[in-house]
C-alpha cells in the first residue's frame, strides 16, 4: 500500500471505557471480519483476557477502508491494554502509530489511567482523536465530559465524536476522522530496512513471530536481515498482516505494521524494541526502542510437582517473550523445593502471568506473598537490595531499611473524599494535595508504600466508591520505614515460605493470623506441634497443634474393608507430598491453602 493511503493507530483508554467493542465494531464496518465470524470482542483472543473482561496484550490488526472520498486506505489498529500494570504495553503500541483514538465513556468522564495514557501518547507527539462512547446508556452527561475535556486534557471540546460502540451508532464518523486527521506514516530519506519489534510470539513449528513497524525501507521472504541488537543474521521466511488472522503478503513497505518470521528459534534472540535490518545494507543507528521497565514487585513461584521444574522453566522462557516485563531466576525453598524468583510490574500483572501459566502452559504452580524491593542499609554502609525475606541479613547487622514509595493520582467522585483519605491513611500513606476537576470530581495526589497499595489497594477503592474511584501511580523513590521480618516457625524450625517483610505495627496481628491458619490445616502428629510467629528473635504469636495419631478411618464404623482401605490408601498418598520441615510432616495442600489465603488478604 502507498504510505500516503496508510494510518497507523490505537485504542486509548481507561479500562472498561470500551475498547475492545470499539475494535470489534471497526472490523465488521471495514468488512475485515464478517458478521458471521464475528464473535463478541474478538480481538481479546485470549481466553484469560474474555473470562477477566480486560485486554491484557496488544493484538495488530490490519483493515482496508473505502472512504467517502471513494479512495481505499490501509488502516492499522493496535489494541492497547487499558490497566495501570500495563501501561509499559500500551507505550509499545504507540511507538508504532501517528495517532490515537481516545475514548471515554460518557456516563462516566475521565478517569485516572485516561489521564496517563493521554500523557503518554502526546509525549510521542500522537494526534488524537477522542470520542464519547456509552451514549446510548441514559447515564451519559456529555457536558460534563467536554468540560473535563478542556480542564483536565486541554482538548478542544468541538473535537470531541461521539458513539455507541454497542449499537453501532457514530461508528463510520470515527473511521473518516481517523483517516482525515491522523496523519499518514511520515516520508523518511533513509531506504534502508528498518523496522522495530513492537511485540513477538511462538509458535512451535515457526519459531518467532515478531510483530514489526517498518519505519523505512522494505522486506520481503527470502531476504537476509540482522537484529541490530544482537548482530544475528537470518533469513526471513515469511512476511504478513493481521486480518486479524495471519495473512502472507509479497512485501511489508515503509510505513506498514505487520509480522515477520525469520526461523529465530532462540526466544532470547528476539527482543523486543531492538531493530530489524538488512544484513548487506544494515543502518547504522538503531530506532529508539522502549525504556526499560524495572519489575516492581518479586514472588517466588514453585511447580506443585518437582518434577515439573524443567517444564516450568521452559513455559517461563515461551512467556517472556512476548511479556519482556516479567523476569524469572530460579531458587530454591525448604518448604517449597526448586522453584523460581519472578518479578512483576504489579499485582495484576502477577495475577495474570500466574495464570497464563496455569492454563496455557498447564503447570501447577504455587506463589509465595509477594514482595517488592526493599532497600537495606548495613551498620558497615553497605547497601544491599533485598526482594526476597529470606535473604534479609540478621537485624544486628542493618542500620536501617528504607521501602518503594508510589506517587498516586486518585480520581473520585466529591463523595468519597473522607473514605479515599481514610483509606490512603490506613495504608500510611500521605495525602498531598487535592485539586478540584470539575463540580462533581476531585484528584487527591498521595505518597504511598508500594508494598501497601500492590495487594488490595485498587480493589478497595473501586469498592468503597462503587466503581468510580480510579487511580494511576508511578515509583517515586525509597524512604525509610520501620520494616521486619516475620517468620514463621514449626517446632523451632523457619518455614521459608512464609517469611515476609513487615511494617513493625503490622507483624503481630499478621503473625496470629498465619499461626491460625497454620494450626487449621498442619495434621496432628504423634507429638506437639508448636506453630510460631517471629520478630527478630521474639515470639509475637504462638498455636498449639496436640499430639495425637489420626486415625482417618475412625469415622468407619462396621466392617466395610473396601473403604477403610480405600481411606488408607489415600492417606498414604496423601503421605507422598508431605514436606519434611524439622521434625514435622506438612502436607504441600497446606502451604499451598495458608499461601493462597494469605496472599489475596
Ligand atoms: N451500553 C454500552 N455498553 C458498552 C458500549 N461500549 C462498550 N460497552 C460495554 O462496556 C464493557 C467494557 O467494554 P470493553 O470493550 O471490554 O472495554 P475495554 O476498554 O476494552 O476494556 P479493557 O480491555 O479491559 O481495558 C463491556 O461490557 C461492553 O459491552 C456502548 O457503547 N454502550
Amino acid at each position: 500500500m502507498e504510505r500516503k493511503k496508510i494510518r497507523n493507530f490505537s485504542i486509548i483508554a481507561h479500562i472498561d471505557h470500551g475498547k475492545s467493542t470499539l475494535a470489534d465494531r471497526l472490523l465488521q464496518m471495514t468488512n475485515t471480519v464478517s458478521d458471521r465470524d464475528m464473535e463478541e470482542q474478538l480481538l481479546d483472543n485470549m481466553d484469560l483476557e474474555r473470562e477477566r473482561g480486560i485486554t491484557i496484550k496488544a493484538h495488530p490488526v490490519t483493515m482496508s477502508y473505502k472512504a467517502n472520498n471513494d479512495e481505499i486506505y490501509e488502516l492499522n489498529l493496535i489494541d492497547t491494554p487499558g490497566h495501570v500494570d500495563f501501561a509499559y504495553e500500551v507505550s509499545r503500541s504507540l511507538a508504532a502509530c501517528e495517532g490515537a483514538v481516545l475514548i471515554i465513556d460518557a456516563t462516566q468522564g475521565v478517569q485516572a489511567q485516561t489521564v496517563a495514557n493521554i500523557d503518554l501518547a502526546m509525549k510521542q507527539g500522537l494526534t488524537i482523536v477522542p470520542v464519547l462512547n456509552k451514549i446510548d446508556l441514559p447515564g451519559t452527561d456529555l457536558a460534563m465530559c467536554y468540560e473535563q475535556l478542556e480542564e483536565i486534557l486541554a482538548i478542544p471540546a468541538e473535537e470531541a465524536l461521539h458513539c455507541s460502540a454497542k449499537s453501532g451508532e457514530g461508528i463510520p464518523e470515527i473511521i473518516e476522522a481517523i483517516i482525515d486527521r491522523i496523519p499518514c506514516p511520515p516520508e523518511v530519506e533513509e531506504k534502508t530496512l528498518a523496522s522495530l519489534i513492537v511485540d513477538s510470539s511462538y509458535d512451535s513449528y515457526r519459531g518467532v513471530v515478531n510483530y514489526v513497524r517498518v519505519f523505512s525501507g522494505e522486506v520481503r521472504a527470502k531476504d537476509q536481515i540482522t537484529m541490530f541488537s544482537t548482530g544475528k543474521s537470518y533469513e526471513v521466511k515469511e512476511v504478513g498482516v493481521f486480518t486479524p488472522k495471519m495473512k502472507a503478503l509479497d512485501v511489508l513497505s515503509e510505513g506498514s505494521v505487520g509480522y515477520l518470521i525469520a526461523n529465530i528459534k532462540d526466544t532470547a534472540d528476539s527482543k523486543i524494541g531492538d531493530t530489524i535490518t538488512s544484513k548487506m545494507d544494515p543502518v547504522t543507528e538503531a530506532l529508539p526502542g522502549f525504556a526499560e521497565v524495572l519489575p516492581m514487585v518479586y514472588s517466588g513461584v514453585y511447580p506443585i510437582d518437582s518434577a515439573d521444574f524443567e517444564t516450568l522453566r521452559l513455559s517461563m522462557g515461551k512467556l517472556q517473550l512476548n511479556d519482556p516485563s516479567f523476569v524469572y531466576q530460579a531458587e530454591s525453598s525448604a518448604a517449597l523445593g526448586f522453584g523460581f524468583r519472578c518479578g512483576f510490574l504489579g499485582l495484576l500483572h502477577m495475577e495474570i502471568v500466574q495464570e497464563r501459566l496455569r492454563r496455557h502452559y498447564d503447570m501447577d504452580i504455587i506463589s509465595t506473598y509477594p514482595s517488592v524491593v526493599y532497600h537495606v542499609y548495613l551498620k558497615d554502609g553497605e547497601m544491599v537490595q533485598v526482594d526476597n525475606p529470606v535473604y534479609l541479613p540478621d537485624p544486628s547487622a542493618i542500620d536501617y531499611i528504607e521501602e518503594p514509595v508510589i506517587s498516586a493520582n486518585i480520581m473520585i467522585p466529591n463523595d468519597y473524599i473522607g473514605a479515599a483519605m481514610s483509606l490512603i491513611m490506613e495504608k500510611r500513606g500521605l495525602c498531598e494535595n487535592t485539586v478540584a476537576v470539575d463540580e462533581r470530581h476531585v484528584m487527591l495526589s498521595a505518597s504511598l508504600p508500594l508494598h501497601e497499595i500492590v495487594i488490595d489497594f485498587n480493589d478497595r477503592l473501586k469498592s468503597m466508591t462503587k466503581g468510580y474511584g480510579s487511580m494511576n501511580y508511578k515509583p517515586s523513590g525509597y524512604q525509610q520505614a520501620p520494616l521486619v521480618k516475620l517468620e514463621m516457625k514449626v517446632n523451632d524450625d523457619p518455614i521459608d515460605a512464609f517469611a515476609s517483610i513487615v511494617h513493625r505495627d503490622a507483624a503481630e496481628s499478621r503473625g496470629r493470623k498465619i499461626a491460625e491458619r497454620l494450626k487449621a490445616v498442619v495434621p496432628r502428629q504423634m507429638f506437639t506441634i508448636a506453630i510460631q510467629a517471629y520478630v527478630g528473635g521474639n515470639i509475637v504469636a504462638r498455636e498449639t497443634i496436640s499430639a495425637m495419631r489420626k486415625n482417618v478411618t475412625a469415622k468407619c464404623y462396621g466392617g466395610d474393608i473396601s473403604r477403610k482401605r480405600k481411606l488408607l490408601e489415600k492417606q498414604k498418598a496423601g503421605k507422598k507430598r508431605m514436606k519434611q520441615i524439622g521434625n514435622v510432616n506438612i502436607p504441600q495442600e497446606a502451604f499451598v491453602q495458608v499461601l493462597k489465603a494469605s496472599t489475596s488478604e
